[in-house]
């Protein structure tokens, strides 16, 4: 599969590279490979101007995200952890996008709040804790415009979500992945990408 996707660039390369070098204990917080070219596609796909991010960790998805908006994209993308995403400002900064891209350190319910309440948001990635998953829906889909994308990782919570005992994060993706088919907002498909990733266009 990754043989016949787009190779990664230089930089997106060294990102994969640097987090598993200097964060291996964490490094399975990235996104798979072939979910940066994914991300990259359904910007060019759906001509996305503006895009939020919800879990930026070192920045892979967000580089992606950037490089394929067009000269006037903005990328605003929220995380709260410093040490992680000094490596993204680096990556980005070398792959000549760090203008196109806002990082904001601090909640994300927080930063998605405090966002225009007018629907301006035409392409949303959310990949963070899980238990938040709904709170960041909530925030998120009446502010997406119409037609516009969301996109989410991690529903399928590594197998986690079919387990009839699930506590935690688990049972949090569960209870999203029902809120989603159950909200007529948006059309959503839920693929077998990495460990699970939903589409979702607001109606
Ligand atoms: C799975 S990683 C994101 C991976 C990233 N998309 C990439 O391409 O590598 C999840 C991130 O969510 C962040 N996070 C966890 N809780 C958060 C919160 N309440 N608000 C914002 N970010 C949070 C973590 O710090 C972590 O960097």
């Amino acid at each position: 599969m990754l043989g016949h996707n787009p190779p990664l660039d230089p930089v997106q390369r060294m990102l994969v590279d640097v987090t598993h070098t200097q964060l291996p204990l964490v490094a399975g917080k990235q996104v798979a490979e072939e979910q940066g070219p994914l991300l990259a596609f359904l910007v060019r796909l759906t001509g996305a101007r503006r895009i939020v991010e919800v879990g930026t960790f070192t920045g892979l998805s967000a580089l992606s995200m950037a490089q394929a908006l067009p000269p006037d994209g903005t990328l605003l993308t929220c995380d709260v952890s410093e040490e992680w995403t000094k490596h993204a400002r680096e990556a980005w900064a070398k792959a000549g996008v760090e203008d196109k891209i806002e990082l904001r350190i601090a909640p994300a319910l927080e930063t998605l709040a405090a966002l225009p309440a007018e629907p301006s948001i035409d392409m949303a990635f959310i990949d963070a804790d899980k238990e938040n998953y709904v709170g960041y829906w909530d925030a998120l889909v009446p502010r997406m415009r119409q037609g516009g994308l969301l996109v989410v990782d991690n529903v399928f919570l590594h197998g986690g979500v079919i387990d009839p005992e699930a506590t935690g994060p688990a049972a949090a993706i569960k209870e999203f992945n029902e809120r989603v088919k159950a909200d007529e907002r948006v059309e959503s498909v839920m693929l077998a990408v990495a460990d699970g990733l939903t589409l979702a266009r607001k109606v």
